[in-house]
């Protein structure tokens, strides 16, 4: 189901190229003395412009030969070829569940039979999942289809289909420094670069445009979802700024790790980068580069799926003004994530992201929470290989309620967690290349500006967002989607979503003048029986409604 959506604006203009809309950004400031609070509502006036041309894009993955890596890559594959295959439980088809842009909607707005749900991805011209050309590196030597086959994720009726079309994809050899990830992972590393650091970083962007140069795209997205390495020490004079790091990627210096030279070969190439896993690769040099060079960088860690049920459970908790005071996370899996993860220093990465997303939500209400306090927060991942890619995430939440009464919410979660990721790689890629033809012109200003390179609209999509210093982190789910929705809208001279539905809410269901009807919705409206058994006397002067005769006939 697709939809072609055209705005009928005097406030919005299609030329060949681009999508112009005229938008009145609206934001409130609040001034606060003691307990006096002045708000003033302010109105900006902006332009935003949309190119309309979609362009052919390509994404290179770190890590391809993982389970995402793999598993992405089939999907697309299994959507663009049609797959279906069989299962105990009968035929399958390919789909994009899980992702946002394919498989959800937006309200449009509404007509007479009520709302107009559209697909998320028909709101703007977007790249088409089935259109990206994959390519990556990993420092396993194995082929997509036999990697396909480790992963043990996809069923073998889809796999034999789709090994044909897998196993000619190779990943090409990658940048490998062991102290960044597990000692486990040593077995896999037969696929590695040698010489110095620059040289191997160089030769990440030889790969880039030998890449962009093979397969013809007109853009490349790199995106790391190779292993969660450790934390990397930020060291004034070497990764502090970006003089400093490609300086001392120059000199082979220590604490550089292999993500964030592949943030800098990517950088440096032009391209936006994306980090999939929780560990520190943008180092306030690695941001500054990227600032520099006005290219996109955003992660980080993809908000999957315990991560992403706690940033709706506690949003609705606490917007509902219960109070949480213990959250226990609980997961075990055995796919070679968590292998990697069984070690302390991986760990300690992805308990620092799966450990922040709860700060806005406690924060926003302290009427439950003093300064400072926060619900106790405890997160656990063990490694169980048995079960491979099937994630077992078990939660418990404690509550305060009324009256000193407690509310326990248990939870239990069982899924394949790289059906959970590919399709959040997906929306990660597919919403960076449409932000980078999205350009704003506020009142008062010479020249458009893009999204500042730290690309915070991706939040929704990253366990912890990573945002222009000095602004907020918003890890509540709705909160997120509502960003990306709203912007989208602004692009198209649409304002805000904003659920009042007013119009249903008075005495009299107003509707704006100058409704056009169209003869199916007449006729519509001569169907529809009022609860007293009459029909509806639509007023029209020329095929319009005429609200000034409506009004008389309603008096
Ligand atoms: N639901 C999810 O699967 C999920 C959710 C959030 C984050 N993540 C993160 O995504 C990443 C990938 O997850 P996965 O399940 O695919 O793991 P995986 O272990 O199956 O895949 C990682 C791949 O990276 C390769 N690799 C390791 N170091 C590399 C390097 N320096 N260069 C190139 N390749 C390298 C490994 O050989 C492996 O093939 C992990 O960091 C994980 O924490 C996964
Ligand atoms: O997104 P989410 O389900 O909260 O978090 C997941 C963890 O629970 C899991 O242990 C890990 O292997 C995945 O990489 C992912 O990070």
């Amino acid at each position: 189901m697709s939809v072609n959506i055209h705005i009928n604006s005097p406030n919005v203009k299609y030329t060949d190229t681009h999508i112009e809309a005229r938008y009145s950004y609206q934001t409130t400031s609040v001034h606060q003395e003691g307990n006096k609070l002045t708000v003033t509502p302010r109105t900006t006036e902006m332009t935003l412009h949309t190119e309309r041309h979609v362009p052919r894009l390509g994404v290179m993955l770190v890590g391809w030969g993982g389970n995402n890596g793999t598993t992405v890559t089939a999907a697309v594959l299994a959507n663009k070829l049609g797959l279906t295959w069989r299962t105990k439980d009968g035929e399958k088809k390919a789909n994009y569940y899980g992702s946002l842009l394919q498989s959800s909607t937006v309200c449009l707005g509404s007509n007479l039979e009520g709302e107009v749900n559209v697909p998320f991805r028909d709101l703007l011209p977007m790249v088409h999942p089935n259109d990206i050309i994959f390519d990556g590196w990993d420092i396993s030597s194995m082929n997509l289809g036999r990697a396909m086959e480790r992963a043990q994720v996809l069923d073998w009726p889809l796999q034999e289909q789709l090994r044909p079309h897998m196993s000619c994809l190779k990943p090409r050899p990658s940048i490998y420094i062991p102290e960044f990830i597990a000692e486990n992972q040593e077995s896999r590393a037969d696929n590695v670069l040698t010489g110095t650091m620059a040289e191997q970083m160089e030769q990440i962007r030889a790969d880039i445009k030998d890449f962009k140069q093979s397969s013809g795209v007109d853009k490349v997205i790199v995106l790391w979802t190779a292993n969660t390495e450790r934390f990397c020490d930020v060291i004034p004079g070497v990764n502090d700024t970006a003089k400093n790091l490609l300086a001392a990627i120059l000199s082979g210096a220590a604490e550089i790790s292999p993500s964030s030279l592949f943030a800098v070969a990517s950088i440096l190439e032009g391209c936006a980068y994306i980090n999939g896993s929780p560990q520190n690769t943008f180092t306030p040099g690695v941001v500054e580069l990227a600032v520099q060079r006005g290219v996109f960088i955003g992660g980080d860690d993809f908000k999957s799926g315990q991560t992403k049920i706690k940033s709706v459970l506690v949003d609705f908790l606490v917007s509902a003004g219960i109070k949480p005071t213990s959250i226990v996370s609980y997961n075990h899996l055995g796919n070679n994530d968590g292998k990697n993860l069984s070690a302390p220093q991986q760990f300690r990465s992805k308990e620092i992201s799966k450990s922040n997303v709860v700060d806005d939500m406690v924060r926003s209400n302290p009427i439950l929470y003093q300064p400072g306090e926060k619900p106790d927060h405890c997160v656990v991942i063990k490694y169980v290989p048995y079960v491979g890619d099937s994630k077992r995430a078990m939660d418990e939440y404690t509550s305060e309620i009324m009256m000193g009464g407690l509310n326990t919410i248990a939870l239990h979660n069982t899924c394949e967690d790289s059906l959970l990721a590919s399709p959040i790689i997906l929306d990660l890629v597919i919403l960076t290349e449409l932000c980078q033809r999205v350009t704003v012109k506020p009142q008062g200003e010479e020249d458009f500006q893009s999204f500042h390179s730290v690309l915070s609209l991706l939040s929704f999509l990253c366990k912890a967002p990573l945002v222009p210093s000095g602004t907020p982190v918003v890890n509540a789910f709705f909160r997120q989607r509502a960003c990306i929705e709203n912007i989208l809208r602004a692009c198209l001279g649409l304002p805000p979503q904003n659920h009042m539905l007013l119009e249903h809410k008075l005495q009299r269901n107003f509707l704006t003048p100058h409704t056009t009807y169209s003869n199916s919705d007449v006729a519509t409206l001569k169907k529809a029986v009022l609860p007293n058994g009459q029909h509806i006397s639509v007023p029209l002067t020329n095929g319009r409604y005429d609200h000034e005769r409506d009004t008389a006939c309603a008096m």
